[in-house]
């Protein structure tokens, strides 16, 4: 990079994770110019310190679990879980943590890259700096999109800072299991990691704060995970209040409020996220750095014309598919108003994030899995709305029988009993993952159940506990 360099382009991204990628590519493909910036690997957390290698981490010992409940496919299973192969996997789903192949996509789909750090300097510019000093001075045409994400929360715990503790990216790329491990936080990564790191060979304790695991979800969820950790071996603990942390050699203890003590060779935190906007300039526009961006429902940032806030960085939904969700909305949004054309705000318009609010998808990869969309029975109640509960055992489906045998698993819907629709569903159960998408079109589409009745599943198939939650429904 040349000192004092100066380009402008329709479109500045800062933060080439799925999010600005997505942002990036919808307004190439509508025909404006853009740039994206990124200090680190093209393709952020998702790609190499979240999603791709935590998968990869878990999938071995679900397809195990499955083939150890079939019996005659269970006899060909005669050994344990390869670790070193299953680190392998999880390295090569990380590209060994090597970004090429995403800078050639950036490369193929016409959008350019500047690596270092992008900081806003007032209206319209961003200042990106290199490793070696470096800078460059973009002018944005039309829009400055911040997507830079959301980075682990640490707690103010005494201590805790100086034991160097793992937070999700050490968790995601470790290359061997700790012997104990120690997880603060029983939320998506803490159960997630928990179940992974148990079955490839650490003593793994969960110290959640609350009452429950999966705070977020269906009370059913957290428990049929809890009680499915503890069968694995782990040590879960509820109402954990951590208050100190300190290392004793090469071990990490942990001291709750009531005194207990918990030892480990590695403790990670994972109690949440907090907003990556330290860095990128906020103040030279009027904005609190450190913050979530606040931003309307075409993701852009409250009072300004030009300034959106897409993905984690907003706060909304930490997940990478509603990341690439919010960036289409945005990218469309963009498009439109750079060629002056009209945004129309209405909810489920091409330009804004309406499933944001009500029919977030997300799927918990523990086993068992989590599979849920829209609302929860407490945020129906929450928000006032007439509904009723129906829960239903997917133990008792054919398909599920023939699945796994002693399935176990329960479906919930949450019904709008004065639209006859769907507000929420969830589904916890071995391979549930694959059931959610026919419980977003529901929820999105707001199909009513009269209609829901005569999509027939297929039997015999675990599908057919759609039936079995309107029978319930109707009576
Ligand atoms: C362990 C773990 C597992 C997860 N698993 C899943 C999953 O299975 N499914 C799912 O949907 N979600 C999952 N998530 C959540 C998902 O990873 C995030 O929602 C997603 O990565 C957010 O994408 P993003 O592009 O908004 O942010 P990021 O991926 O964080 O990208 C932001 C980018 O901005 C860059 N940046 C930061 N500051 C600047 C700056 N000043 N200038 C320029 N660039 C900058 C960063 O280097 C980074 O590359 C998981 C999260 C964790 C922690
Ligand atoms: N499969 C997926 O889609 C997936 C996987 C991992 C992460 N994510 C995303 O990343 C986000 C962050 O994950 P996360 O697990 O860090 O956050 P989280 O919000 O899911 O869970 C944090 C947990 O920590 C607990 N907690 C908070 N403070 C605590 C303390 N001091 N001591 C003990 N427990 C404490 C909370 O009660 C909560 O259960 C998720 O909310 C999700 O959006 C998604």
């Amino acid at each position: 990079m040349s000192d004092a360099a100066e380009r402008t382009y329709d479109v500045v991204v800062l933060g080439a994770g799925s999010t600005g990628e997505n942002v990036a590519d919808i307004v190439v493909r509508g025909g404006l110019s853009a740039v994206v910036v990124e200090p680190e690997l093209v393709g952020g957390e998702c790609s190499y310190w979240a999603c791709m290698p935590s998968k990869a981490l878990l999938r071995g010992t679900e397809v195990l679990a499955e083939a150890r409940a079939v019996p005659g496919a269970a006899a060909a299973v005669t050994g344990e879980q390869d670790v070193a192969a299953t680190l392998a996997r999880r390295d090569s789903f990380t590209s060994n943590w090597d970004d090429a192949s995403q800078v050639e996509w950036l490369d193929s789909a016409g959008i350019d890259l500047l690596r270092g750090t992008g900081r806003l300097d007032g209206e319209r510019t961003v200042v990106v700096t290199d490793d070696e000093g470096g800078t460059v001075r973009l002018t944005a045409r039309h829009a400055v999109a911040v997507c830079t994400g959301s980075m682990a929360a640490v707690p103010p715990i005494d201590g805790l800072a100086d034991v160097d503790p793992w937070g999700p990216r050490e968790a995601t790329s470790a290359k061997e299991a700790p012997a104990r491990l120690l997880v603060l936080g029983g939320g998506y990564v803490g159960c997630e990691m928990a179940t992974a790191w148990q079955a490839l060979g650490s003593q793994v304790t969960v110290l959640q704060r609350g009452e429950r695991l999966l705070p977020a979800l269906e009370p059913q969820a957290g428990k049929a995970v809890g009680s499915a950790l503890r069968d694995a071996g782990v040590d879960v603990r509820l109402g954990a209040e951590v208050s100190a942390a300190r290392r004793d050699g090469t071990e990490v203890v942990l001291t709750t409020a009531d005194g207990a003590e918990f030892r480990g060779d590695e403790v990670l935190v994972a109690i949440g996220r907090k907003a990556r906007t330290s860095e990128i300039g906020a103040e030279t526009v009027g904005l609190e750095p450190g913050e979530y961006l606040s931003v309307d429902s075409t993701l852009r940032v409250a009072g300004m014309s030009w300034l959106y806030g897409v993905g984690d960085v907003n706060g909304r939904r930490q997940l990478t598919h509603m990341g690439k969700y919010q960036a289409r909305q945005a990218g469309a949004a963009i498009v439109a108003r750079a060629r002056g054309e009209e945004v129309d705000t209405a909810a489920w318009s091409p330009f804004v994030d309406t499933a944001d609010a009500v029919a977030t998808p997300s799927v918990v990869f523990t086993s068992p899995q989590v599979a849920s969309v829209g609302r929860t029975a407490a945020q129906a109640e929450e928000a006032g709305l007439p509904h009723r509960v129906v829960e239903y055992p997917i133990g008792s489906i054919a398909g599920a029988a023939l699945f796994a045998d002693g399935y176990t698993g329960t479906a919930i819907a949450v019904v709008d009993t004065e639209r006859e629709v769907l507000l929420g569903v969830t589904f916890v159960g071995p391979a549930v993952a694959e059931l959610l998408h026919a419980a977003t079109i529901a929820v999105v589409g707001e199909v009513p159940i009269g209609r829901l009745w005569h999509a027939v599943p297929a039997y015999p198939t675990i599908s057919e506990i759609w039936l079995r939650l309107l029978e319930t429904y109707r009576g």
